[in-house]
């Protein structure tokens, strides 16, 4: 499997082959997703990560799944074609959570401890950018470019990845860590998975403590450093806040403050996510 320090760094494969060339995965179509995704998926949570020592380095950022899940693509697949949108009665579509939060403001690293405690599975957008570029595609370059610029991945690449993501995991309960990241993002998933969050969990975070953070996160991102920082918290607060603001008037946001540490925080999420309808958990 590609190492995940490789695919924060942005550079191409070096292990020989675990996973194909672009050319070489488009033949293999779905079943190299569903081996690759799979793979990434079904990496058991922490035991107890609420409890557990804060460490960035040694923190990853993953695709969680309830081991006890079985990969079932067919059901998902139904799920997002012929069902999605639909209202009353859609007891298979799956009870998604939008985590959104400027940089650095600790969406991962609750997330994690989310999905360990809540039985969530995890999509972190950015490690699944992270993981095409990591892949050596075409598409991957292109994502690498923008990342670096802090500018936001055209909607039609991050929304298939996640789609595809989501479809691999077969979750009844789904995260979306760092996505939309601005309307157009919103409406490509809304209009392709054809299905809206049920929640947004917003993390709110002054500047300085997200600035603060991620020049300490220490993962060898090419976008932790102070120039692209500057440019991501621009779009955030031009692009991301309006889709926050949006699930706003729906009624759909709770917002969290981010300060504090980490278990601090986490213990106005475990409030909220204690507090879910049965619907997120009786699926
Ligand atoms: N409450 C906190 N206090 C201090 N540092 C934190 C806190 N939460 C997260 N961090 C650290 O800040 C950095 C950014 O957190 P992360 O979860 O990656 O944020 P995001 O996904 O929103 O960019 C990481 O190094 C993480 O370990
Ligand atoms: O839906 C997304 C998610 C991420 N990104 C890009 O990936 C980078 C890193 O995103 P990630 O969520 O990993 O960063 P975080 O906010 O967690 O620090 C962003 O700055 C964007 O350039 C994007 O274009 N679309
Ligand atoms: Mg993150």
């Amino acid at each position: 499997m590609v190492t995940e320090e490789r695919a924060r760094r942005g550079t191409a494969r070096t292990d020989g082959g675990a996973i194909a060339p672009e050319t070489e995965e488009k033949e293999l179509g779905d079943e190299m997703w569903r081996r690759r995704l799979g793979a990434l998926l079904l990496r058991s949570p922490p035991a107890s990560s609420s409890t557990a020592p804060s460490s960035c380095q040694h923190r990853r950022h993953h695709l969680l799944l309830p081991s006890e899940e079985p990969l079932a693509l067919g059901r998902l697949a139904r799920l997002f074609t012929s069902q999605a949108g639909s209202d009353g009665g859609d007891t298979l579509k799956p009870f998604i959570a939008f985590v959104l939060g400027g940089p650095g403001s600790g969406k991962g690293t609750q997330c994690t401890k989310i999905a360990s405690d809540f039985g969530f599975a995890h999509l972190s957008a950015g490690d699944l950018l992270r993981h095409e570029i990591a892949s050596g595609s075409e598409k991957g370059e292109l994502i690498l470019d923008i990342i670096k610029e802090g500018r936001i991945v055209p909607s039609e690449i991050t929304v298939e990845l996640i789609r595809k993501a989501m479809e691999m995991s077969n979750a009844k309960r789904v995260l979306i860590d760092g996505f939309p990241r601005c309307e157009e993002n919103r409406i490509a998933f809304e209009r392709i998975v054809g299905t809206e969050p049920d929640i947004v969990v917003f993390f709110d975070c002054p500047e300085d403590e997200m600035v603060k953070r991620l020049l300490s996160r220490n993962q060898g991102r090419v976008d932790d450093n102070i120039e692209t920082i500057k440019k991501r918290l621009k779009v955030f607060e031009n692009l991301n806040i309006p889709v926050v603001d949006y699930y706003s008037s729906r009624g759909k946001v709770h917002k969290i403050k981010a300060t504090g540490t980490e278990d601090e925080i986490f213990d106005a999420v475990r409030r909220l996510f204690s507090s879910l309808s049965r619907r997120a958990y009786d699926m």
